[in-house]
């Protein structure tokens, strides 16, 4: 396998008791860009967590060919951070470059000038000394992108990256995660919007009942598997796209 590859093999999660998802093959390929869709509950998060080895597989393997913790950025669920820890949205970004840190935390004049500047490409240079509890939902979901854009990670991992952004804002970010593609990186995205997954990634993993169909985007993307996907009820598919 090429180096940066992540592989699943027979890949299995039981959460509770409960298989999450069973039988998981397939690999996402360095520098590819891959979105996960299906339904709530499917185990799309779950996937990206045991990529990052937070979530033990009960079988199967997961293969990092040549990949450190270092090359991983995460960008979580918003809903799933606690908002209420007190910290600035100046040293919130300074903890997306952790691993250049120096032994005592401490982060050099270039990497202040860094994280100012993540703070700028995503519009809230103006909020950089605010804590963020104070921040809108939006703001903080843009908070999020400069942090992983200050992990310079090989890896991007988004977990529903677009929640609460309004549509040009949107646009601008899925902009930066395009760069980030041509840049070479990885990309990976648990995504709910097949028009936005249908543009712009070239491949898919969608989650249903229990196993993953895997590959190409519009080979993957039919309605038929959609509908067996979503239990019969249609995901944002626009009519013009169908
Ligand atoms: N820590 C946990 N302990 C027990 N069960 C869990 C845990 N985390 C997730 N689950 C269960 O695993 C299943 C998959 O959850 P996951 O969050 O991966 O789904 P998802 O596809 O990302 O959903 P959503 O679209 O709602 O975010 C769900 O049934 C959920 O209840």
């Amino acid at each position: 396998m090429i180096q940066g590859t992540i592989g699943l093999d027979n890949a299995g999660v039981v959460l509770n008791g409960a298989p999450v998802w069973q039988h998981v093959t397939g690999h996402f390929a360095a520098g590819s860009m891959t979105a996960i869709a299906g339904a709530n509950g499917a185990g799309k998060s779950t996937l990206l967590r045991a990529i990052l080895g937070e979530v033990p597989l009960a079988a199967g393997t997961i293969t990092l060919d040549g990949l450190h913790p270092r090359d991983f950025g995460y960008l979580p669920q918003a809903r799933k951070i606690d908002r209420a820890f007190p910290i600035s949205v100046a040293d919130m970004v300074l903890g997306g470059a952790w691993h250049r840190m120096g032994a005592f935390g401490g982060a050099t004049r270039a990497l202040r000038q860094r994280a100012a500047d993540a703070l700028d490409r995503v519009k809230l240079g103006q909020q950089a000394g605010r804590m963020i509890d104070a921040l809108s939902a939006g703001q903080f979901q843009r908070l999020l992108f400069a942090r992983l854009l200050m992990t310079d990670a090989r890896v991007m991992m988004l977990d529903e990256p677009f929640t609460a952004l309004d549509a040009p804002t949107t646009q601008d970010l899925l902009g930066l995660v395009c760069e980030w593609h041509e840049q070479g990186r990885t990309i990976i995205a648990v995504l709910h919007d097949m028009h936005q997954i249908r543009r712009c990634f070239p491949h898919v993993v969608l989650l249903s009942g229990g196993r993953a169909v895997w590959g190409e985007t519009a080979r993957i993307l039919t309605p038929a598997t959609l509908r067996q996907a979503y239990d019969g009820m249609q995901p944002r598919w626009p009519d013009t796209d169908a």
